[in-house]
């Protein structure tokens, strides 16, 4: 039913609008290993989407292909009602595609500010060579993205260690500055590599209340690999799973949890 239609309001009263984001018939390989074969799915406006499989199901390659990363042999790739060409990580960032990373890249010498503050780089337009021409669109642009990185930091509540060092941080608060970089270029879509990896309940409590909140009072639109199921099924519109590089099920968490294709894969039932 929700393929079919434009938009809908979900049980808690978000808006998912038409498709953002088109896979189509992905296909990638690293030499003989085939990490992703014929994958297609979509991502929706304002959805909180998830992808998950079994170690090695090819989640991470499937995020590094909608980032730019990674540049799928056969397949396209759709982003709002274009058919996107090979691009580069830094300019699928400027079409506003942000991400965090598996294990955390942060600067671990920078302040949570300087961290946070180079989430902006993809946007400032006026350069080194620009800024001493126009002194005053770069005094602007450095006004803006200074309220932009505040906004984000109040939002996650982390103005008290907005000074700290990186590399001082505790591991649940180092994901929580990665999300607010990622945040800081305000981002139409959000890519999410395991938010939750390594931390204990009270940490991903947070972290989940953090996604919930982006995602409705932002808009954002979330893609997301998590292992945790509970949370998964939580916070979830829609799931799409992968197993040993295809795609064995994709739904709403209820289908996706009584789906016998899934329940194998996670039990382990063998293949034939
Ligand atoms: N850069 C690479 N070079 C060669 N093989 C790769 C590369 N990246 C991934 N692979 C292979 O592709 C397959 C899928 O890996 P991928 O990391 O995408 O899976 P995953 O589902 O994210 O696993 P995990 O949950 O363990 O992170 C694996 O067999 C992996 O070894």
């Amino acid at each position: 039913m929700k393929d079919t239609v434009d938009s809908y309001v979900t049980a808690d009263g978000r808006t998912i609008g038409g498709v953002m984001m088109e896979m189509r018939n992905i296909t990638l390989r690293f030499g003989g290993v085939k990490a992703i074969s014929d994958i297609s799915f979509d991502i929706r406006e304002g959805e909180i989407r998830a992808i998950i499989g079994p170690n090695g199901a090819g989640k991470s390659s499937m995020l590094n292909v909608i980032s730019g990363f990674y540049h799928p042999q056969e397949g396209e790739v759709w982003f709002r009602g274009a058919k996107r060409p090979t691009m580069k990580p830094y300019q699928v960032a400027q079409q506003g595609i942000a991400r965090t990373f598996q294990n955390i890249a942060l600067f671990e010498g920078m302040t949570v500010l300087d961290n946070v503050m180079t989430g902006r780089l993809n946007k400032m337009k006026v350069g080194m060579f620009g800024q001493a021409i126009w002194k005053g669109a770069a005094e602007r642009e450095e006004v803006e993205n200074r309220e932009a990185v505040e906004r984000v930091i109040d939002f996650l509540e982390i103005q008290a260690i907005r000074k700290t060092p990186v590399g001082r941080l505790p591991y649940g608060l180092k994901k929580r500055v990665e999300l607010a970089r990622a945040l800081a270029a305000e981002p139409k879509l959000l890519l999410l590599d395991e938010p939750m990896a390594g931390m204990n309940v009270e940490e991903k409590e947070d972290m989940s209340r953090f996604i919930l909140d982006v995602n409705d009072e932002f808009g954002t639109t979330i893609a997301l690999i998590e292992h945790d199921m509970g949370v998964v099924m939580d916070l979830s519109d829609r799931v799409v799973v992968m197993d040993y590089g295809r795609k064995i099920g994709d739904g709403t968490p209820d289908e996706v949890r009584n789906n016998q294709d899934v329940i194998d894969a996670y039990l382990g039932v063998s293949h034939d």
